[in-house]
């Protein structure tokens, strides 16, 4: 039979109510009503405030026309998920706007299982959307809370701070190029030198990234700033930096990027002459898709990020500090860097 709008809902998005909850959200999950009506209802914590963050993948612009539909429904959940991380909340649900060419079951099968692997995953349910047919194109609309004291903004990094960042950097970078096939010839043969499992890694950072939802929420009370790196670092420390501007004017930061989180394979490409140390410093600065934490630390804190990156069993690097003085002062081993980098993913540039 064919799949119609109201079907493709129900067989690929809405989940069978399970007992004792109106909604089958799951015990503990504060939807009073979820997919089915005209809008859901949401209970948030006492006293926190609700946390809403929007994100749209187009094709061709935020993924590649190859990706699997597994790594779409994925992506289009982490990438939001990734914002609510990013403020310090707790996700409490999410919507999914879907405009799909045509209604494939085995591809909206593969969408709806990325999805729900990633929110089930995060205990995160889905509680509404709206699906019409057009250009391939997803929007999630996350609903998060957070006590508004505890939330992680972009407005209080203080010179001082040490500038510090979660994961690795640069790997999507290099997911991109790959799936693309558009490795830049002045390093394509250190790319081919690299392992499969390399070039596997690189990819999946590129189609899966992980939202950091513990660490945003281990960092409450701790960071004085916090963003999520979707454009490049530079320019998304950029935007942190202009946030925290106080009245003294704006802020600057010295990076040693020597400290830089970097991958096996961005190591090895790191250490294979001038271009690929070029390349690698591009890819991990200014091509984006990270979807790592980037947050500001009072000095005093630094101490407490091994046992927290232990707990969390993530890598977290602190790569410079906040500066009086504006502007970017890149160091690479204490020399001014010498490397003209892009300036990070703009839209309409
Ligand atoms: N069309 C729009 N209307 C209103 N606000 C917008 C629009 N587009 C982006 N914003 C807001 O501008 C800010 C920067 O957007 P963006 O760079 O997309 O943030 P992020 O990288 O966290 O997704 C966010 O606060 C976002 O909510
Ligand atoms: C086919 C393809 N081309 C380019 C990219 C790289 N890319 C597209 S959008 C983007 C930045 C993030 O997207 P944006 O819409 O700016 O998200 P936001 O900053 O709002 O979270 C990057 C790095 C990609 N992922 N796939
Ligand atoms: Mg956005």
């Amino acid at each position: 039979m064919a799949l119609d709008e109201f079907g493709l809902i129900r067989r690929y998005f809405q989940r069978v109510p399970s007992a004792g909850t109106d909604t089958g959200a799951g015990a503990g999950v504060p939807v009073r009503l979820g997919i089915g009506d005209d809008a859901a209802l949401l209970d948030l914590p006492p006293g926190e405030s609700l946390a809403v963050t929007t994100d749209t993948l187009v094709a061709g612009r935020h993924f590649p026309l190859t990706a699997t539909a597994f790594d779409i429904g994925w992506k289009a959940l982490a990438v939001n998920l990734s914002d609510l991380a990013a403020m310090g909340s707790r996700p409490q649900g999410v919507t999914l706007a879907l405009t799909l060419p045509e209604a494939d079951p085995d591809w909206l099968a593969g969408l709806s299982a990325g999805f729900f692997t990633l929110a089930d995953a995060e205990g995160v349910p889905l509680i509404g959307g709206d699906t019409t047919r057009g250009p391939l194109s997803l929007t999630v609309t996350a609903l998060g809370s957070v006590p508004p004291a505890l939330a992680l903004r972009r407005d209080g990094a203080r010179p001082g701070d040490l500038i510090c960042v979660s994961g690795t950097l640069g790997d999507a970078g290099l997911g991109l190029a790959l799936a693309l096939d558009a490795v830049p010839a002045g390093v394509a043969n250190a790319v081919t030198g690299l392992s499969a499992a390399a070039r596997d890694h690189a990819l999946a950072r590129l189609h899966r990234p992980s939202p950091r939802l513990a660490l945003g929420l281990a960092l409450r009370g701790i960071a004085t700033a916090a963003m999520d790196v979707s454009d490049g670092l530079l320019q998304d420390l950029g935007h942190l930096l202009a946030a925290s501007a106080g009245t003294g004017g704006p802020l600057g930061a010295r990076l040693q990027l020597e400290h830089l989180p970097l991958s096996s394979a961005l190591t090895a490409l790191a250490g294979s002459g001038d271009a690929g140390r070029e390349q690698m410093l591009a890819w991990a600065l200014a091509v984006g898709d990270d979807y790592e934490l980037l947050f500001t630390l009072p000095p005093a804190a630094e101490k407490r990020l091994p046992a927290l990156a232990d707990a969390l069993a993530l890598p977290l690097a602190c790569i410079g500090r906040v500066t009086e003085a504006p502007g970017l002062d890149l160091r690479w081993h204490g020399q001014v860097l010498d490397v003209a980098l892009p300036g990070g993913y703009r839209h309409f540039s």
